[in-house]
């Protein structure tokens, strides 16, 4: 683990009723596998997060998943005060209740012209979330080259559709506009009137929640949840979901001690 800047994780420790602790589901509390619908937490991750639902002012799941997908791959159902921010901060679950506008229009386009335009890759995915969908090149021959081929027609249709594409690893997804992680992460901050903040994630998605803790003017955190797909800078790098799952209960300890 590298630590670069322990400012904000000793506010957290001195203040945890203050403490947002905000976290990114796919790579970085789940590990990252082959099939979208087999991903689930970390082995230790519904015992670390319960322990520090109890300990901080609010733990804040925000995702690019269904909101109760993350509950259910998670495991999350009885982490105390748990909120789940799921489709970059569109829907809210909290103690069993969803929250959720109504499905954008335009899905129902790109639900009908995106598979017949991805079945020219062998391998490709698509994965439909109801109020976004997914083309995944993960299990393609060349995950890169396909997902490069991609991006010009699929950021068209989307587009055409007036939605607003998501890029991330081997994944395009097309979803409504207005929000993201940034967004959703500094509403929540200013509801609970959070005293300090940390962020983990491992994807493009996250940065604007990064840049949220950043401009939040709160005692801050962030952490990358690091793999060898992608490089992103942040206060401290962890090695992947077990990393972030020895950070968190190395929090959960000093704030009990
Ligand atoms: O915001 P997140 O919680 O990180 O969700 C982002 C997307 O994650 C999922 O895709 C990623 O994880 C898959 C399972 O490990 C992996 O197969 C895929 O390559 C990754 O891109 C999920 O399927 C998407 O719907 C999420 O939006």
């Amino acid at each position: 683990m590298t630590v670069n800047t322990p400012d904000g994780l000793r506010a957290i420790l001195d203040d945890p009723a203050g403490a947002v602790i905000g976290l990114d589901f796919d790579g970085t509390l789940s590990p990252i596998v082959p099939d979208p619908d087999s991903a689930r937490i970390h082995p230790d991750g519904p015992a670390v997060l319960a322990r520090l639902g109890e300990l901080v002012g609010a733990v804040a799941i925000v995702t690019g998943r269904p909101a109760a997908t993350a509950v259910e791959y998670g495991s999350l159902a009885r982490v105390p005060g748990l909120v789940v921010l799921g489709h970059y901060g569109l829907e809210r679950w909290e103690a069993g209740r969803l929250t959720a506008p109504p499905v954008h229009p335009g899905l129902a386009r790109v639900r009908a012209e995106l598979p017949p335009l991805i079945s020219r890759f062998d391998g490709t995915r698509f994965e439909d979330k109801e109020r976004s969908v997914a083309v995944h090149t993960r299990q393609t021959a060349d995950p890169q080259a396909v997902l490069e081929a991609l991006r010009e027609p699929v950021a068209k249709l989307a587009a055409e559709a007036g939605l607003t594409v998501e890029p991330g690893k081997f994944v395009l997804e097309l979803r409504p506009p207005g929000v993201d992680k940034g967004v959703a992460l500094s509403a929540f901050l200013e509801e609970r009137s959070a005293r300090s903040v940390l962020f983990a994630g491992d994807d493009l998605g996250d940065l604007p929640a990064f840049a949220a803790v950043r401009a939040s003017g709160l005692p801050g955190v962030t952490v990358f949840s690091g793999s060898a797909e992608i490089a992103v800078e942040a206060d401290i790098v962890v090695d992947g979901p077990s990393g972030v799952m020895k950070l968190l209960g190395s929090i959960a300890d000093a704030i009990g001690r």
